[in-house]
């Protein structure tokens, strides 16, 4: 099978173990044996440098759905593709298992490629006033207490208009894409993922009646910590945390940026989840 010619350059992102930077090594030299140019990047600087990504045509991750959540928020502003090889656990989100790569990506490579495109949330901190973090998450923002601490209290508005205080373990907002993911053991929906919508979970609520909340995604979601003595914190995708204080404000909007991730053709939204969920 021939690989299209248009593709020029494909990077590859590899999960800091041993066994993805040697699978990394032979899917370069797979790679340069179709004469494809190809970089192997393990630094997140480097990653995000444009200088390294202006010039790819796709960027496969080798790692699990964390590296892959790493990754694509790092080059999201480059909309560029990218596709998973699994070398994690669960293996959600990365599109094609290690063991069959190479002919998958055959196959991938030989065609338009398939791209679903996924919406990101873009997460503010405020405290004081002044706005101390932005950062851009494809699965969710997480608002929840320390291991000690006992219930967190969130107030949460839609725009300038007030909707609830959450009293419990902290608050989740998720994309689409996130829904499968801590908002879905926190009892949320499974949405599709090509939706855009901000999905609102409150984790393990005292007030029984407190439901996730599916909502436009046209207005910022507003998340204030409003008790003094909690210790909270803020996690971006689960993998960057920050201690908040109280009176912090979260502010969480639709990122103007989207990942773009690529399918196996063939494959749709229900087989995953009944592969990866063990449904019949
Ligand atoms: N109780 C929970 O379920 C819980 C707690 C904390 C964080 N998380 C999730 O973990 C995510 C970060 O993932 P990670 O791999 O870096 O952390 P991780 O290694 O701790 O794994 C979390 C698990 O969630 C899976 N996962 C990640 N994104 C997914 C998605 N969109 N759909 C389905 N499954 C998904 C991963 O494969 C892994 O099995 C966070 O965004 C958060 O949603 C879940
Ligand atoms: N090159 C890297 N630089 C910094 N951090 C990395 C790198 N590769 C992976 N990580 C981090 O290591 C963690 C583990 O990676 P990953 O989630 O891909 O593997 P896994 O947990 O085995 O897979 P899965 O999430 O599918 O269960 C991730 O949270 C990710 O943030």
């Amino acid at each position: 099978m021939k690989i299209l010619p248009f593709y020029k350059k494909i990077n590859i992102f590899t999960k800091a173990s041993e066994e993805a930077r040697e699978f990394s090594r032979r899917l370069k030299n797979w790679l340069n044996s179709y004469a494809i140019e190809s970089e192997i990047f393990e630094n997140l600087a480097e990653l995000e440098h444009e200088e390294n990504m202006k010039n790819s045509d796709l960027l496969i991750v080798v790692g699990g759905d964390g590296s892959l959540l790493i990754a694509t928020r790092r080059v999201a502003r480059y909309q560029l593709p990218v596709l998973g090889i699994n070398l994690g656990r669960l293996g959600f989100l990365t599109e094609i298992n290690a063991d069959e790569a190479f002919e998958k990506l055959e196959d991938i490579l030989s065609k338009p490629l398939c791209i679903s495109r996924r919406m990101m949330l873009r997460a503010s901190l405020i405290r004081d006033g002044k706005k101390i973090l932005e950062a851009d998450v494809l699965n969710d923002v997480v608002v929840n207490k320390a291991i000690l601490a006992r219930i967190v209290d969130v107030a949460v508005y839609q725009g300038n208009t007030y909707i609830t205080t959450y009293n419990g373990d902290g608050i989740i907002i998720a994309t689409p894409n996130g829904s499968t993911a801590y908002a879905l053991s926190a009892g949320g929906p499974i949405v599709y993922p090509m939706m855009e919508i901000f999905l609102v979970v409150p984790i393990c609520p005292h007030t029984l009646t407190d439901r996730p909340l599916i909502l436009p995604p046209f207005e910022p979601i507003t998340i204030e910590l409003v008790a003094e003595e909690k210790d909270a914190w803020l996690t971006l995708d689960g993998q960057e945390g920050t201690q908040l204080k109280y009176g912090d404000k979260i502010v969480v909007k639709q990122s103007p940026h989207y990942a773009y991730l690529v399918r196996t053709p063939n494959k749709n939204y229900f087989d995953i989840l009944r592969e990866k969920l063990d449904w019949k």
